[in-house]
């Protein structure tokens, strides 16, 4: 399969648990992001994720799916890729490795070339994200900057998130993380609501993900968030 999400320098995460008012999808499908990345921490289902797909799928952008758990990890309905996450910083090895020991163990059929892996650090430790890893969110620069050389340097993670979800987080982590990666992917998302914010983290970031500003600001500013980087 493709490569080129290596290229994208804009995401938009849809919440297959939150609904879109009518004529939503069109206009972020045609907002010049680069990827739909269907995910959430709570709530989602294999039902309302195929629900999602069967709205985004018949407008030719890229489609991934990020599955919190391995009841959603799909491969059909036009997915190109599924992202699958491990949360580096907790200490709750079940985000790290053992909901993949799972799903491996009951798996029929893995098609491995649409598996890219990611490495988060999850920043704010109220989102439903942080809560639910118990990831430990209070990490300085310089421990944010040793987590990303595990993941990039010695487990070669092709991917890199850097996890704020709902509140946007501190450019200086973000460039710390960039300063220590050499190969894998930065991905930045949290909180952006304006241009302004989507440049400043796309400067570190190769890939900015918006997520909530397109259920609660709308179209415009997913398309200034567009065009701050691209
Ligand atoms: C092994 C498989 C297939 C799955 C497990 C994958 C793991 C370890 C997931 C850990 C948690 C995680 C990183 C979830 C998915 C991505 C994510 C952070 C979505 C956004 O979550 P929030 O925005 O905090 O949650 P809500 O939008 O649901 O409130
Ligand atoms: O919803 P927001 O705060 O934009 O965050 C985007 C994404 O990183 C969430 O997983
Ligand atoms: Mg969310």
């Amino acid at each position: 399969m493709h490569a080129n999400w290596k290229t994208w320098a804009h995401v938009t995460k849809l919440d297959p648990d939150k609904r879109l008012p009518e004529g939503a999808v069109e206009e972020i499908a045609t907002s010049g992001t680069d990827a739909l990345m269907l995910s959430g921490t709570l709530n989602v289902t294999r039902e309302n994720l195929h629900e999602l797909l069967d709205l985004v799928s018949s407008y030719g952008l890229p489609l991934v799916v990020e599955p919190a758990s391995p009841d959603c990890a799909i491969f059909d309905n036009g997915i190109d890729h599924l992202f699958v996450p491990s949360v580096l910083n907790t200490n709750d090895v079940r985000w790290v490795v053992g909901k993949h020991y799972a799903w491996l163990r009951q798996a029929s059929s893995i098609d491995w070339e649409m598996v890219v892996p990611e490495a988060y650090i999850v920043l704010n430790p109220n989102s439903a994200v942080g809560r639910v890893t118990g990831a430990d969110c209070s990490l300085s620069g310089e421990d944010v900057a040793a987590f990303a050389q595990v993941a990039d340097r010695y487990f070669r993670f092709p991917i890199v998130y850097i996890e704020y979800s709902g509140t946007y987080g501190d450019p200086a982590i973000v460039q710390a993380a960039s300063e220590a990666i050499e190969h894998a992917t930065l991905y930045y998302g949290g909180g952006i609501r304006s241009a302004e914010q989507a440049a400043e983290m796309g400067r570190y970031a190769d890939t900015i993900v918006v997520g909530n500003a397109v259920y609660e600001e709308g179209i415009d500013v997913l398309r200034a968030t567009v065009r701050a980087v691209q």
